[in-house]
């Protein structure tokens, strides 16, 4: 398919964009990590860093792919390696299929002003206006003055912020600094923006705006988005795909819905048991004893990763088997469009019932596990 972006008030030919047909294997990857590895150097006596070992991925053109890792998992050094702030000391990044390594100063600035970026603590000049801001990589570009002001004035537009364009950093929110550090990203039509944890220093519900406004443009312009996070939340919200980062490697990489639905590794499921609502409440789990002595309640666990939604399946339970299912903690979201989530469920503790329950979940296509009991 292809996407044709008009410009709102420019009256500038439309732009066209090549967009991927939903998740089909690209032909070309917008960027790709052929085995990137980083090693920082120890200083005074440290051990050298493996920031990165071995780190291989494909991201493809006009995904939002989100890259997720704890503390010093390596995810800064990841995105540094995709705009040339750091070389890597062992494989190859390509962008576009250009090997970053093989590019000349040149080369590299020519490369900047296709890889927009936008930060945590947005990195805006509190010495210029939002429409100075977002019109410096322009001028740095060398782009007539005149166009400049049409361009600022359409970028300023298309974040939201047309009445703000001569207020000073410290007279916007921090949203607005992030609106104003998205426009100037995407000041030089770039084919790629890197975002490193640009929602980790706003409140959720500006968190939720940013986020909607990168899937807008993401959307319009068919700019290829990494979203560099620590928040499981985050990559839930926007993004296609999603790489798991430790210690410098990739430990689990697929389709957003696949990683939540299936988490092989546990850094992966303590992730994403912050959002699915796996992690059961402190007053239960001191409630579940380890034996089945005294108990009188098996609790279980359904794991909703398809299109059953959770009510049929419990009015089903208590309906085929005729039991009264008590519902003890859950959360039911939605991943691109599917029914997402957990919920913790009690039963009458009989071997016969809990195998009956057990059978009825899994031939409905539902995942359950026994996590106790309670009396
Ligand atoms: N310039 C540097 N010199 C030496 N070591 C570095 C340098 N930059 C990063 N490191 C180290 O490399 C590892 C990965 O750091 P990186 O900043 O890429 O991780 P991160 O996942 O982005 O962490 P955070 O979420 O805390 O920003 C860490 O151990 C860090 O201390």
């Amino acid at each position: 398919m292809t996407v044709v972006f008009e410009r709102p008030s420019s009256g500038a030919e439309p732009v066209t964009l090549a967009w991927p047909a939903g998740h089909a294997a690209p032909v070309r990857p917008a960027i790709r990590f052929e085995a990137v590895s980083k090693i920082y150097p120890g200083r005074k006596g440290d051990a050298a860093v493996m920031a990165l070992d071995s780190v291989t991925l494909d991201v493809a053109p006009g995904a939002v792919y989100g890259i997720i890792g704890r503390s010093g998992a390596g995810k800064s050094t990841l995105v540094r390696v995709v705009n040339g702030l750091e070389k890597p000391t062992g494989g190859r990044v390509r962008i576009d299929e250009v090997d970053v390594a093989s590019l000349d100063a040149a080369g590299l600035r020519a490369l900047r002003r296709r890889v927009g970026m936008i930060f945590q603590h947005f990195n805006l000049l509190s010495s210029r206006s939002a429409a100075d801001n977002v019109a410096l990589p322009l001028e740095l570009a060398g782009v007539p003055r005149e166009t400049i002001r049409t361009r600022v004035a359409e970028l300023l537009d298309l974040v939201g912020l047309a009445d703000k364009a001569g207020r000073y950093p410290a007279e916007l929110s921090g949203g607005q600094k992030q609106r104003v550090g998205i426009a100037r990203a995407l000041a030089t039509e770039p084919k790629v923006l890197l975002s490193d944890e640009a929602t980790s220093a706003l409140d959720p519900e500006t968190t939720e705006q940013i986020l909607a406004l990168l899937e807008r443009v993401n959307a319009l312009t068919g700019v290829t988005v990494v979203l560099i996070t620590h928040e499981m939340s985050v990559i839930k919200s926007i993004c296609d795909r999603v790489a798991v980062l430790e210690a410098g490697r990739v430990i689990e990489e697929g389709p957003v819905y696949d990683v939540f639905a299936h988490p092989r590794q546990e850094t992966t499921r303590r992730l994403v048991s912050s959002v699915n609502g796996a992690t059961l409440p402190q007053d239960l789990v001191e409630r579940l004893p380890p034996g089945q002595d005294g108990a009188s309640r098996t609790v279980l666990r359904i794991v909703f990763t398809g299109v059953v939604a959770g009510e049929p399946i419990l009015s089903r339970l208590s309906r085929s088997l005729d039991i009264e299912v008590n519902i003890m903690a859950g959360r039911i979201d939605e991943i691109g469009g599917a029914p997402f989530g957990n919920m913790v469920i009690a039963v009458p503790a009989r071997d016969d019932i809990v195998s009956a329950v057990v059978n009825l979940v899994r031939a409905n296509g539902l995942s359950i596990e026994v996590l106790g009991h309670v009396s």
